[in-house]
């Protein structure tokens, strides 16, 4: 991701960071885990006892008694822990994803314009899961598992030094054989994560623009395309586990080699005299009792390989920069004058878009910004927007300015949007209009939907209002969402109102219908279009003629009639 090649890699002290708030929780599971294993590792001398006690002839009921009780206590401490671990992982993965979506919703508008969707949803479901995996069960286990394998390796040390360093060599030696294939089944995961972020990606284009796959029959091109992408998953898991199979013969070989060798070497000390029976069984039970937590921690580098990779990418969304606000002045005196935008400039990267445009709007008026393509006319509604900042120059509502005398959130209360194709969401045309303004009064409401022209079309629903306008609001026509958006916008009643191009989607007749509206709304809020057509711009009051990021003139249509595009001076 382009703005964090200077990120640091994450690390275990990075999990860590993310512990704070379970960490009560994951210390008591944690003592509950070592308490079981605590009484596991005190079977096997319990045991020894016992095999002492008869040989010697002695009763061994009462041991027998304290082996039921042990046993018993280590599974429960073992099923309450193992619950209570999981319970953390999951609580922490769950504050790690919602501060994601939370990243996701308030990134600057330019990240979204560099960063792939499908990308940022795979890092923010995918990745976290994998995360969980790890942390629920894997660290936790790791730390567990870490005391169990000190604390038996030290029995064994205490019942027979020897045989204990035979055990540890066997053990080191594999261990050693892991530690090489860990390096290669990190690099493995990181690419399969990130060819599964492609793939999503890339589906996540597909998907979203289907009619155009569709009419343009390339659907066999994308299916290529997509495989290739799977293929690559394919091959990059296949790779990691090619590696982690060399994990399993190790561990095996650990575990067996050590049996047999104690087994042949035990049995010779326990002949020689410098070993019991008791001590022998014991022994071999330490090393049974130890080839789980000890594969435990073989198998717990490659998934906490996988589980860093995961955290890396995902750490790697939060350090993308988000909208912040400049340090805001104690508001000026505000005098009504309107917005004004004063030798405002702006560039996309290397590239002036806009080059001092200056242009004033009176308190409710209706001004169309009008200029060829390309001009930057939607440039000007984002800088209104605050989703990029101007270079230079000031943007002022009524003498304050737009960044510096107000937040973001003050800024945006006071203006409205609707996009070219305005974007409707999942839902009911209800929970669509009352986007901005949920506790808008039903009156308002009624009111708004009849300035925009929507309540025919909601007398003609089955539901009306609480009617599902599908995804993306698939079931209306373009007019329809386009007036749905007006709606949106008028209901959360903002003082300025951007609207780009408005009658694009409507046949001359709405449009007329449009145009009257626009002149109610202009009674009650200053109105900005930005005008292709003749007919928004002929019935505004005042019209901005942009060209290449310049303000070329400004007043009434004939003022500005010379200075339009050729299609629109014609009238
Ligand atoms: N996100 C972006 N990154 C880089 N360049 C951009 C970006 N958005 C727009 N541009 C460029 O900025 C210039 C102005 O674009 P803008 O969309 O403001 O023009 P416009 O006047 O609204 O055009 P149109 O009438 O075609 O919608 C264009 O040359 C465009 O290529």
């Amino acid at each position: 991701m382009e703005e964090t090649v200077t990120a640091d890699r994450v690390n275990l002290r990075s999990l860590w960071i993310w512990t704070r708030g379970s960490r009560g929780r994951l210390l008591c599971a944690l003592l509950g885990a070592l308490a079981g294993a605590g009484l596991g590792l005190a079977q096997p001398l319990i045991v020894n006892r016992t095999i002492e006690d008869a040989t010697a002839g002695e009763s061994v009921f009462g041991l027998l008694l304290v082996l039921a009780v042990v046993f018993s206590g280590q599974a429960a401490l073992q099923a309450w822990s193992t619950f209570r671990l999981d319970q953390a992982g999951e609580s922490i993965v769950r504050r790690l994803r919602q501060a994601m979506v939370d990243q996701l919703l308030r990134l600057r508008m330019a990240v979204y314009d560099r960063q792939r969707l499908g990308d940022l949803i795979s890092r923010t479901t995918t990745d976290t899961t994998l995360l969980r995996d790890v942390l629920a069960t894997d660290v936790a286990n790791a730390i567990v598992n870490t005391i169990v394998v000190v604390g038996g390796v030290s029995m064994m040390v205490w019942l027979d030094p020897l045989l204990a360093a035979v055990v540890v060599a066997v053990t080191v030696g594999s261990g050693f054989v892991v530690g090489v294939v860990l390096k290669g089944i990190r690099r493995e995961t990181v690419a399969a994560q990130e060819a599964t972020g492609s793939l999503a990606a890339d589906l996540e284009r597909v998907l979203s623009a289907i009619r155009t796959v569709r009419i343009s029959r390339a659907e066999s091109r994308e299916s290529a395309a997509l495989a290739e992408r799977n293929e690559a998953i394919y091959g990059h898991n296949v790779r990691a586990a090619r590696l982690s199979a060399v994990v399993s013969p190790a561990i095996d070989l650990a575990v067996q080699g050590s049996l047999i060798v104690v087994i042949v070497v035990g049995l010779s000390r326990v002949s020689s005299g410098h070993m019991g029976v008791g001590e022998l069984v014991a022994f071999l039970l330490y090393v049974n009792y130890l080839a789980a937590p000890m594969s435990g921690l073989f198998d717990i580098a490659p998934a906490l390989q996988t589980g860093l990779a995961s955290l890396e990418r995902t750490q790697e969304v939060l350090d993308l920069p988000t909208e912040t606000d400049r340090e805001r002045h104690k508001p000026s005196q505000t005098d009504g004058s309107g917005l004004l935008l004063q030798g405002v400039r702006f560039r996309y990267s290397d590239r002036e878009i806009l080059k001092g445009a200056s242009f004033h709007v009176p308190r409710n008026s209706y001004t169309a910004i009008a200029g060829p393509s390309g001009a930057g006319k939607s440039t000007v509604f984002s800088l209104l927007g605050r989703f990029h900042d101007p270079t230079a120059g000031a943007i002022t509502l009524d003498g304050c300015d737009a960044h510096t005398e107000h937040t973001l959130g003050e800024w945006r209360a006071r203006i409205g949007l609707v996009e070219q194709n305005s974007p409707l969401m999942y839902g009911t045309l209800r929970d669509n209009i009352t986007y901005a303004a949920p506790d808008a009064d039903e009156s308002w409401l009624r009111q708004v939907v009849e300035m925009a022209g929507l309540a025919a079309l909601v007398k003609r629903l089955p539901d009306g209002l609480d009617t599902a306008v599908g995804e993306h609001g698939s079931s209306l026509s373009g007019g329809e969402q386009q007036r749905v958006a007006i709606a949106r916008s008028l209901l959360a009643r903002p003082e300025i109102l951007l609207l780009d191009e408005p009658t694009s989607h409507l046949d001359s007749a709405h449009e007329q219908l449009l145009i009257e509206t626009l002149h109610r709304i202009s009674a009650e809020c200053t109105l900005v279009v930005i005008a292709h057509r003749l007919s928004t711009i002929q019935s505004a009051d005042q019209v901005v003629v942009l060209n290449a990021g310049q303000v070329m003139a400004s007043g009434s249509y004939d003022d500005v009639r010379d200075y339009l595009p050729t299609q629109h001076a014609t009238a």
